[in-house]
């Protein structure tokens, strides 16, 4: 079984596109040159499209078990292919969450007969997420568990984050935070900043997140893990982490193109598709994000694809639930408003969705190379058009980017040297 890729763009170490014929043989990439011949296997004419390594995108919802109405295993992995990406860590605020070797048994079960992409499922750092008493993370682990994670609240005590960083330092495994003190949240829905003021309703104020994640790049410190920061979101936060890695601390953390892309001031009315946690912050923290990515302290972007139905999304803003989409919009967003406006350059944005994901987590994955497994995403970077949440494989509709001109659509991703999602199909 072989499948020749030819006349496309590969970006080269130096962030130029240069034009090669890639050859897929039996799941591997097993050729890029500047002409391969023809042979016995399918041919795919490129016509100058990018041609890149698969999206890896280690923040994403996908609801199963017990959140079938919002999203299964199988229609987020589709929303996956659509948007290029290749892998996807899932979170374990299931229902009931992943929290023992019998629930990862069967979740990994549901995976292999099911996704269309590479699932690296997370595991629960608590029991029930309720904070007070560590899963087992051995157990956990041999079954498959990528990391370790409380994602949909923070883990509130530092004494139950110090036990569960020792125990992950000790075995190599990762902690990774949402970042969320509760005696911080003052019943918010959005940021604490001019919306909410023009509103007059209260709002999640920054230091909700940040003092959080200052307490635990220390307990990291002291324990020697691997910590991992969820979804990042103010200026804060952003120099607590830059200060920690100056300070030689083994922390890592992401940032979505939500937070990227918008802040409070853009959300134009009290619509829950602008309701996501953490809040969309202030324009500054925006800024610090952008250059927090720019000069390292931010090490790749992650969707946090959140879906959740109509009904819900629907309900009064306080009452709806916190999340957006994002899987099957955020190459498009982010190469239109940052690669195509100059802040960003295309190498850049691709490594933040490819290798330096896997560089944190030391994923072998991540580079478009000759012997890799064909984890592949092809781009045409001309195409342009609006975004219609109407047609997202996603059952998830909730974004607030619906309308929006995007320009950079995937057209075709293969796992494995299998196509999983092509265009028209
Ligand atoms: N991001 C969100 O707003 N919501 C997430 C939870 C989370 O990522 O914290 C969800 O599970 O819906
Ligand atoms: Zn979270
Ligand atoms: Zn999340």
């Amino acid at each position: 079984m072989s499948i020749l890729f030819k006349n496309a763009q590969l970006l080269t170490e130096e962030g130029e596109l240069t034009k090669r014929d890639v050859l897929v043989e039996n799941g591997i990439v097993k050729q890029i040159s500047e002409e391969i011949a023809d042979g016995a296997g399918d041919v795919i004419d490129c016509n100058g499209k990018l041609l890149s390594h698969g999206f890896i995108d280690l923040h994403v919802h996908l609801r199963e078990p017990g959140g079938e109405a919002k999203e299964t295993i199988a229609t987020g992995t589709l929303a996956a292919a659509k948007g290029g990406f290749t892998t996807v860590a899932s979170m374990p605020n299931t229902k009931p969450p992943i929290d023992t070797k019998e629930k990862m048994i069967n979740l990994q079960k549901r995976i292999k007969e099911t996704a269309k992409v590479r699932v690296l499922p997370y595991a629960a750092i608590t029991l029930g997420q309720s904070g007070s008493e560590l899963t087992d993370f051995d157990a956990l682990k041999e079954e498959g568990a990528f990391a370790f994670t409380d994602d949909g609240v923070g883990v509130q005590s530092a004494g139950m984050m110090f036990q569960a960083m020792k125990k992950a330092a000790e075995k190599g495994y990762s902690i990774v935070a949402h970042c969320e003190d509760n005696t911080l949240i003052n019943g918010g829905s959005f940021h604490d900043g001019v919306f909410a003021k023009n509103h007059g309703i209260s709002g999640i104020p920054s230091v909700c997140e940040s003092v959080q994640i200052a307490r635990d790049v220390l307990l990291a410190e002291a324990s020697g893990c691997h910590y991992h920061v969820c979804h990042i979101s103010s200026k804060e936060s952003v120099r607590a982490v830059r200060d920690a890695k100056k300070a030689g601390i083994r922390v890592t953390c992401e940032v979505t193109p939500h937070h990227l892309l918008l802040c409070d001031e853009d959300i134009p009315e009290l619509n829950p598709n602008f309701k996501m946690n953490p809040p969309l912050r202030g324009r500054e923290d925006k800024k610090a994000l952008i250059e927090g990515l720019l000069d390292g302290t931010i090490d790749f972007i992650a969707t946090d694809h959140a879906p959740h139905t109509m009904e819900e999304k629907s309900l009064e803003v306080d009452k709806a639930p916190f999340g957006i989409v994002g899987l099957e919009t955020a190459f498009p967003l982010l190469y239109t408003y940052f690669v195509e406006r100059g802040i960003f350059t295309l190498k850049q944005l691709v490594d933040w969705l490819t290798v330096k994901p896997a560089r944190a987590f030391n994923l072998d994955m991540g580079e478009l190379k000759e012997g890799i497994s064909a984890d592949l995403t092809l781009i045409d970077l001309q195409e342009e058009k609006r975004i219609d949440a109407s047609t997202f494989a996603s059952k998830g509709k909730n974004t607030p980017f619906n309308g929006w001109l995007a320009k950079g659509w995937p057209v075709l991703t293969m796992v494995d040297g299998k196509i999983v999602w092509k265009r028209g199909e």
